[in-house]
């Protein structure tokens, strides 16, 4: 079992080797595309019947219902014990708290004197919430993404989760349906489940944006769905990953729990430290055998090593470099001197700052969201927040005097661009 980090040196790589290391989940044959084009096709073409065969192809189990009546989200809620019951209540807490504040009145503004401006929220009113469910049951997205719905108002959650062994949905997540008041859910998984909800099928309701994190299929469909569909998505969500960057003040054991935490999400998770310190590269190279050995899920978390690379740099301000570049879902910062690096981070998902703060917390209970972008998108998308869930709509108002202000500029650009109808809204107004 691989538990030993590549090791490069930043200063020795080639442009074409950093392109090499900032690849992930490319699909390269193209195969996990072509999978998931077909699957999309049938639950078009066959609906429900679909979802079911392929809950048996995929999960192993056959189901005469796609959904949970609410008698059964109660029974499986209740089958919970008190200390998980409690921990799913904080964690819900301090994700209602941080996300609350979200939600911000703008200002309205006078763009010219009688010319008045202003944007106004209103929720999106149908959205689908995929739980991941495949190799490990993550009650927490639910919270993550069943809390922002809420307190953006979303009128209708649909959620999907694949089932399980027993063709139901597991205690933790039933616990966490009834903390959202929520009971539209469904029994089903992967690239078809974010399928049924783009189009719609006999018991699932057609939704207007998809969210959820989920594996390489659950990714490549959500993108897929945008583009032949006019659901929209959250953003991509894929195999999860984390970069640490680490000077020689870290805790070598630290470190490595931490890289530890996101390989043993799945064999396509992707782990890097960046140090400026061989020390403790190799120290936590040392840790990671010691601690993978104790890890249940240690065969994914060794397949997950071997995608992943440590980097030794000569300052930290190379290491931020080649951060940025990557563009990390997680970025941790183990150093004492952490304060400087904030301000040069600009593309990462989530960050964690100083030896105390684990990047679990964050995927729990912190009150951050988890649900955040992958494979280099940090570069552009945000993770999810009550704002992905709302549209801004921008109003206007023009009095008499702002139509004597602004008229004459909008004639002049309408006809400058050869729209004299454009024009004439104007001009049949002022005179
Ligand atoms: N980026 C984020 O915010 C974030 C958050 C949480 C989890 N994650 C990631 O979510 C993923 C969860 O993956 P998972 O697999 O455990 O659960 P999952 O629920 O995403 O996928 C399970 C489903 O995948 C489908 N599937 C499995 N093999 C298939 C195949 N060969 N062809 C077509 N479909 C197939 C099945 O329908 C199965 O039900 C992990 O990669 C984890 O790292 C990401
Ligand atoms: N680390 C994941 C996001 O990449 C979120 C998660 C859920 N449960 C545990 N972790
Ligand atoms: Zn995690």
């Amino acid at each position: 079992m691989n538990t030993m980090l590549r090791t490069y040196i930043y200063r020795s790589l080639s442009e074409p080797v950093v392109q090499q290391l900032l690849a992930r989940n490319t699909d390269p044959s193209n195969a996990v595309q072509q999978s998931v084009t077909a699957i999309i096709a049938e639950v078009k073409a066959k609906g429900d019947a679909a979802l079911k065969a392929y809950a048996q192809q995929f999960d192993g189990v056959q189901l005469e219902q796609l959904s949970l009546g609410a008698e059964e989200i109660a029974a499986l809620a209740a089958s919970i014990g008190r200390e998980q019951q409690r921990a799913l209540e904080i964690a819900f807490a301090n994700i209602h708290r941080f996300h609350a504040t979200q939600l911000r009145k703008e200002r309205t503004v006078e763009t010219m004197p009688g010319v008045t401006c202003w944007r106004e929220p209103r929720p999106i009113e149908k959205v689908g919430l995929y739980i991941p469910g495949g190799s490990a049951v993550l009650p927490s997205t639910l919270l993550m993404l069943g809390v922002p719905a809420r307190i953006a108002g979303c009128k209708e959650i649909v959620v999907c989760s694949p089932p399980q062994s027993d063709g139901k949905i597991n205690g933790y997540v039933a616990y966490c349906l009834q903390l959202l008041n929520i009971d539209n859910v469904y029994l089903v998984g992967g690239a078809q489940a974010v399928a049924a909800m783009a189009f719609g099928t006999e018991s699932i309701p057609k939704v207007d944006k998809l969210f959820g994190p989920g594996n390489q299929y659950v990714t490549k469909a959500k993108s897929v769905l945008q583009g032949m569909t006019q659901v929209s998505i959250d953003m991509p969500a894929g195999p999860s990953e984390v970069l640490v960057i680490a000077d020689s003040s870290a805790n070598p054991e630290y470190v490595a729990a931490d890289l530890l935490a996101q390989t043993e999400h799945g064999p396509d998770s992707q782990a890097i430290l960046v140090s400026t310190d061989q020390s403790l590269i190799d120290a936590v190279q040392d840790a990671l055998a010691t601690q993978l050995a104790e890890l249940p899920r240690a065969a994914i978390a060794a397949k997950a090593l071997d995608n992943s690379y440590a980097i030794l740099c000569e300052t930290t301000d190379e290491a931020i470099a080649f951060s940025n570049r990557y563009a990390p879902e997680h970025l941790i910062i183990e150093m004492d001197e952490w304060e400087p690096l904030v301000r040069k981070v600009s593309n990462a998902g989530s960050v964690f700052v100083g030896h105390l703060t684990p990047e679990s917390a964050g995927d729990y209970a912190s009150g951050t969201n988890h649900t955040l972008p992958t494979s280099g998108y940090a570069r552009s998308y945000s993770g999810v927040s009550v704002d992905s869930f709302i549209k801004k709509i921008t109003f206007q108002h023009i009095t008499q005097e702002g139509l004597q202000n602004i008229g004459h500029t909008v004639e002049v650009l309408a006809e400058l661009e050869g729209l004299h109808a454009h024009k004439n809204a104007v001009s049949v107004r002022l005179t």
